[in-house]
Order: C-alpha cells, then sequence, then structure tokens
C-alpha cells in the first residue's frame, strides 16, 4: 500500500502539482488506506491536504486502521462524514482525490456513498480516482448506482477489463496503470486474456528466407456494390500488406476497373451480376481462405447467392459487414457455418444478429455464448475489440484509438484476419494477430496524422511499421 501511495504521490506531483489543496476523500477499506496514505506523503512534503472520512457502520480494514493511526501520529485530524451536511464545499481551485471505493465495491452505491458521490461530480472540480472510480463495479455494469466522473484514474496492479468498455469511458477519464511491482495484464485468475505484445510475439511466425509467393496463401476478397467498390479496395490492399501471397477480389462487373486500377496488384473477377453480386460462383478449393462481406449490400438476389456459397464452403471463413448483414436476416444460416469461421460484426451489426443487450457486459456474455454455441469466433469491434472463441476463452485487445471510429476500418480488419489465415495462422491466432496489428497500425498512423485526419487507408499504410514494431520485440 505505501508503494501505490508513493507511486500516486509520484504521478500527482509530476502531472497535477499546481494546486492549491489536495482534497482527499475515503471509504474504510483499502482504498480509503490508499487515500490516507496518500494524504500522509503530501503532508510530509509541505503541501495543504484536507481529509475526509465517509462513515458507512465499518471499523475499517487493518491497512485502513494502520495508516489513520499514522495520520493521527502526525497530527493530521481527518473530517468525518456522517450527514450531508458533513460534505466538503471545495473552491474551483481546489483537487479531488478519490479514495472512497476501490475494487473492493461488491453493490451499486446508495443512501450517504451515493449522494456524497453526486454532490462530488456536482462541483466541477478535477477529479483523480484511485484505482477505480468510486461506484464502478468491475464484473458488472454500473448502470444502477452512481459512478465518480474522473478526469484521471490512477490504477495499481493490473489493467481492469471494465474499463475497456465503452459504457464505463466517460468515468475513468485517462487511465494510467501505475507499476507498482505487479503483473501489468489483467490479474492471473481473470476470465479474460488482454491482447498485448507479449501474447502477439507468441503467436507472430517470421517468414522463411526461401519462401515463395506460393507459401503465403492465395486468398480471395468477395463483395462490393454500386457506390461501395472502395470497401472492397480497402480490404484487397489490406490483405496484400498483411502478407498474402497472393489476393484475387471477386465483385460485380462494375468493380472491375476500380479493382484493377486501385489494386493493381490483387487478381480481379466479375460475375454475371452488374451492379450487386448475385451468383458467387466461387472455386473455393483455389484459395487458403475467403472473406466476404465489405460493401456487398443485402439485395434479395445477393442474399440467395450468398447462402447458396454458404453451404457449398468447407473451410473456415471471415464474414464482416453486409455478410452479416445477410446472415441477420436469414439466422438460421448461423448453423451452417463451417466451425471455426470468424464474424467481426461491430455493436449495431451483433444485435441485429443476435439482439439488443442492456449493457457491455451483457453484451460481452452473450457473444461468449453465441460463439460456443455456434463454433465460431467473434470478433466484437469497438475501441477494445474483444475476441471470443468457441471454447469459452475470451480476450480483449490493447491497441486502437479513437481516430479509427472512420468508415472503412472495418473492412481493413477483415483484409486483414483473411490474409492471416490463407497465411496457415489458426482462426484463434489470426483473430488475436489480427486485431492488435489492426490496431497498432492505427495508433501509429495516429501518432503522424492525428485522431481526427486518420482514415482507413492510413491503418493499411501503416501496417509495415506495426509488423516490423511486432518483428522487433517478438
Ligand atoms: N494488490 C492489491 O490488491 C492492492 C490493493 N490496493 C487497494 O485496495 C483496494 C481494495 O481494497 P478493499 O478490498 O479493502 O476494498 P475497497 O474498494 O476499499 O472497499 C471495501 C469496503 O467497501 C465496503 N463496500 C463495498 N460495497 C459497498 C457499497 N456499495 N456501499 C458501501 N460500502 C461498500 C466494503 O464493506 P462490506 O459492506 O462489503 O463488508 C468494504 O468495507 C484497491 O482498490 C486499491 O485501492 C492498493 O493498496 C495496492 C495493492
Ligand atoms: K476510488
Amino acid at each position: 500500500m505505501e508503494r501505490a501511495a508513493a507511486q500516486c504521490v509520484q504521478w500527482l506531483l509530476q502531472h497535477k502539482g499546481g494546486f492549491n489543496r489536495y482534497t482527499i476523500i475515503c471509504g474504510k477499506g483499502n482504498n480509503g488506506g490508499d487515500g490516507l496514505a496518500i494524504g500522509r506523503l503530501l503532508q510530509e512534503r509541505g503541501i495543504e491536504v484536507v481529509i475526509y472520512i465517509l462513515e458507512f457502520g465499518h471499523l475499517g480494514s487493518t491497512d485502513f486502521q494502520v495508516n489513520l493511526q499514522r495520520l493521527h501520529d502526525r497530527h493530521i485530524q481527518p473530517h468525518f462524514i456522517q450527514t450531508e451536511s458533513g460534505f466538503p464545499q471545495l473552491a474551483p481551485t481546489d483537487l479531488v482525490i478519490d479514495a472512497l471505493f476501490g475494487s473492493g465495491l461488491n453493490r451499486p452505491l446508495d443512501g450517504l456513498a451515493a449522494a456524497l458521490v453526486n454532490h462530488l461530480n456536482a462541483q466541477g472540480v478535477p477529479i483523480i480516482s484511485i484505482d477505480v472510480p468510486s461506484g464502478m463495479l468491475l464484473e458488472e455494469s454500473s448502470a444502477q448506482g452512481p459512478v465518480i466522473r474522473a478526469g484521471h484514474t490512477l490504477s495499481f496492479q493490473n489493467t481492469k477489463m471494465a474499463f475497456l468498455l465503452p459504457e464505463n469511458g466517460a468515468f475513468t477519464g485517462q487511465v494510467h496503470v501505475l507499476d507498482i511491482g505487479l503483473h501489468k495484464g489483467f490479474s492471473e485468475n481473470a476470465p479474460y486474456t488482454l491482447i498485448d505484445q507479449k501474447l502477439v510475439g507468441t503467436i507472430y511466425k517470421s517468414r522463411s528466407p526461401f519462401g515463395h509467393k506460393g507459401n503465403f496463401g492465395h486468398v480471395l476478397m468477395v463483395g462490393g456494390a454500386t457506390g461501395k467498390m472502395g470497401a472492397m479496395v480497402l480490404s484487397a490492399k489490406a490483405a496484400l500488406r498483411a502478407g498474402a501471397g497472393l489476393v484475387s477480389v471477386l465483385v460485380p462487373r462494375i468493380g472491375y476497373f476500380v479493382v484493377q486500377t486501385a489494386v493493381p496488384e490483387a487478381m480481379c473477377m466479375t460475375e454475371a451480376g452488374e451492379e450487386k453480386l448475385t451468383e458467387f460462383n466461387i472455386e473455393s478449393f483455389r484459395y487458403e481462405a475467403i472473406g466476404i462481406g465489405p460493401g456487398m449490400g443485402t439485395a434479395a438476389e445477393t442474399q440467395k447467392g450468398f447462402s447458396t456459397l454458404l453451404s457449398n464452403l468447407e473451410y473456415p471463413v471471415v464474414l464482416d459487414a453486409d455478410a452479416l448483414n445477410c446472415l441477420a436476416q436469414q439466422p438460421t444460416l448461423l448453423s451452417t457455418l463451417p466451425k471455426g469461421s470468424i464474424l467481426t460484426p461491430h455493436q449495431k451489426e451483433f444485435e441485429r444478429l443476435f439482439g439488443i443487450c442492456e449493457n457491455d457486459f451483457a453484451r460481452i456474455q452473450l457473444a461468449q455464448e453465441m460463439a460456443r454455441q455456434y463454433g465460431l469466433y467473434i470478433i466484437l469491434k469497438g475501441h477494445h475489440s474483444l475476441v471470443a472463441a468457441p471454447d469459452g476463452q475470451a480476450f480483449f485487445n490493447s491497441t486502437g484509438n479513437a481516430g479509427m471510429a472512420t468508415g472503412g476500418s472495418g473492412d481493413v480488419l477483415t483484409g486483414i484476419l483473411t490474409s492471416l489465415l490463407g497465411q496457415g495462422y489458426t482462426s484463434l491466432h489470426a483473430c488475436i494477430l489480427g486485431v492488435y496489428l489492426h490496431g497498432l497500425a492505427g495508433d501509429i498512423g495516429v501518432q503522424q496524422l492525428s485522431e481526427e485526419a486518420l482514415v482507413a487507408g492510413d491503418i493499411v499504410a501503416h501496417l509495415g511499421a506495426a509488423f516490423r514494431q511486432i518483428r522487433s520485440q517478438a
């Protein structure tokens, strides 16, 4: 606890050193103990601190009591909050340190604790949360009770899965995982694995110096319709940049010159449909992997051809975008998909396929259930994409940024995943390496371009740098 408090103080002085006074709000568990220790360490440096302790009928954890005694020894007198009249009155120049509840919170806040959180949120002063914004539950949705809205959260020990969910983003502010000498991924018994460089380094396979294009797979990208041929261009380019030996593209006739001109490295086939795909006459044995859906549309003739195609496929494929929307309109097809296929829905596509969910936790659980039920890999796309595997394993990606919320970003991921499958990665490894690579290329792109200016083509353009980074650290 002392090490955690010292790290917090160091961060505070480095990043939030200019405040007149630090108001520290403590609970009576170990999170409160952290708050007391931070207060003492700040005061030892001559900084003015005011400490409040919320009374909620507990004696307090051992570490809380030890740190309370240390305050008394230094003649620091905390204020005890027993009613709303004891809530702190804050000035605009104050900074609040929130050490009310951390990872030990086991139910939504109510009563005086809830009122205090609402009071602090209403003050309009900056709040730094210690370990967890108070009121946030780590294993279920926190929508039932109030949660501190922090500008920054100084978290310990490990990345908390709840911090990766969109519904919690407004509460944590920027998350900083402070190094207190403990493992930095998810905790060892967590039901999720973090996709980080360490994991990806064990999956990435470097190329044999004697390889030729035939060794790296021939992949087929299927999709496109009037006005959406760019989706196929992006996914074909991504498949090439992700390392496939050969890339073919199947588009309606109208897309022929577009693809041949924009992606000369790819081979292009068309079929009878002029403006949309209708026949899907694919000789699947020619390819190591197939990705279907970008820009494809959901016209009745397209849907019919698509369902016939699915019944003829013998190996796992990647399904995205309109392929998922076609599936949503004919859900019985789900059970006919080759086992090990990869579905890449964003939230809306997921809900069209499997139903609306109350919150992010419920959606994650449903994705895991559906992956198991249908024997599929489901990549639930978001700021931190989830990979749900048919054997019950679940992974969260650590790369990616808000700049990637831009049209065509998903088409790029489809190309990458298909390319990796084509190069002989298993479905699981293609998902893990694919989402990490996609996010990392976006992160590198953002450093040069900004979140605002990044477009999907920039993710493709930075795949090379992303591969280099993965390889150099593998
Ligand atoms: N390695 C580590 O783990 C490290 C951990 N560290 C720190 O420890 C923190 C975890 O500490 P913790 O386990 O004592 O829990 P904490 O969040 O302080 O709260 C527990 C108290 O709240 C109560 N309570 C619960 N729900 C409630 C509610 N709705 N409304 C009211 N009361 C409620 C609950 O009482 P209950 O009623 O459940 O008996 C109990 O009294 C962690 O976040 C980090 O800051 C660091 O020091 C570094 C190393
Ligand atoms: K807290």
